[in-house]
């Protein structure tokens, strides 16, 4: 019979990888009802056991007293805004500034679908999760720790290339590119929360039966929830998460190319857009707007155009930026869409 601690390490190791199949690789391993089973075992053993707590475990994302105000973040790195492109002329200007200015011939961007959600920055030190804070004017945000806590898609701690490890896999059966870098003593994540449109539909019916706020729509929900002083309120709401780039990082070295730096945080157990291609030139860029434009109505959320991103960081340090929205980087905008009336 396992001891107190050896079975609750054991059961954060089960949930934390539950967690990471369902939010990262989309491939649940097991059904929610034993997933609450195991948080409930957890739970008993903490409480019998209140000295084996940690601030980390999953049993600890739903703070229960609301704050007064949130505090204040200054970002250690500005969170940059980008500039917009509305038709194919512009797209093909952005490709030359940048060609002309670095003399090269071809050029990779990292193209990502650009969700309607609320843009947020996580900090972890030492791989775990310490503080979480919106976008705000880009210079300093609200402090919504609590808040960003309770969304599962979010990891309290980063995985290590050898959490995955079941009991039968050696070593070696990590294959080589899970050799993921070693966890930085500080790592900034930026990406955008975000209410996936089914579960906003759903929240919305139950609102309307039950006398619950009706959202207006899935970017409100999502702002309206990561804003709400009772952390209990927000994890009720339906909200999710896709990681988009990095702050500040220190005590690592990051991969130099944003499409690397994306599968190094989706090993660490973010969930990265599955949607994010590198293409080659305008043509690349224009061709991948088109397919994303196609797909859009069938897609489970909200995006209001695409970014395209130089992938190599070399090249984005030499482009710089102008103002805070970066020379590399620009959105290109779907046209605005009639929304339905809910
Ligand atoms: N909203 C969104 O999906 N974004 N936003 C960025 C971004 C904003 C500034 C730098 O990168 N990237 C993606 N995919």
């Amino acid at each position: 019979k396992p001891t107190p601690a050896t079975r609750i390490a054991e059961l954060r190791r089960q949930l934390e990888d539950a967690n990471y199949r369902y939010h990262v690789l989309d491939e649940p391993n097991i059904p929610d009802a034993e997933y609450d089973r195991l948080l409930r075992e957890l739970d008993e053993l903490e409480v019998a056991h209140p000295q084996l707590l940690t601030a980390d475990s999953p049993t600890q994302r739903v703070g229960n007293a609301p704050s007064a105000k949130f505090a204040e973040v200054r970002h250690a790195i500005p969170m940059l805004s980008l500039g917009n492109a509305f038709s194919d002329e512009e797209v093909h200007d952005f490709v030359r500034r940048i060609a002309d200015k670095l003399k090269r011939p071809t050029l990779r961007f990292s193209a990502e679908p650009k969700l309607d959600g609320l843009a947020i920055s996580l900090r972890y030190e030492k791989g775990h999760f310490v503080q979480g804070a919106t976008r705000g004017d880009g210079a300093t945000g609200e402090d919504v720790t609590v808040n960003l806590r309770t969304v599962k898609a979010i990891p309290l701690r980063l995985r290590s290339g050898m959490a995955g490890m079941g009991k039968g896999e050696s070593g070696a059966a990590q294959n080589a590119d899970e050799a993921a870098s070693p966890i930085p003593e500080v790592l900034e994540v930026r990406g955008e929360v975000y209410m996936p449109r089914a579960d906003f539909e759903k929240y919305n019916e139950q609102a309307r039966l039950h006398g619950g706020k009706v959202l207006a729509n899935p970017r409100n929900g999502a702002a309206g929830s990561l804003r709400q002083l009772d952390p209990r309120i927000t994890a009720q709401r339906p909200l999710a998460f896709f990681a988009y780039g990095t702050g500040l990082v220190e005590g690592a070295v990051l991969p130099d190319s944003h499409s690397a730096t994306l599968a190094q945080l989706r090993q660490w157990g973010f969930p990265v857009s599955g949607l994010s291609e590198v293409v080659e030139g305008a043509e690349g860029l224009l061709d991948y707007y088109r397919r994303i434009g196609e797909r859009r109505d069938a897609l489970p959320f909200d995006i209001d155009g695409v970014v395209y991103k130089l992938d190599d960081g070399e090249g984005q340090r030499e482009m710089g930026f102008v103002s805070r929205a970066p020379r590399w980087a620009i959105a290109h905008k779907f046209p605005a869409q009639e929304q339905a009336t809910t």
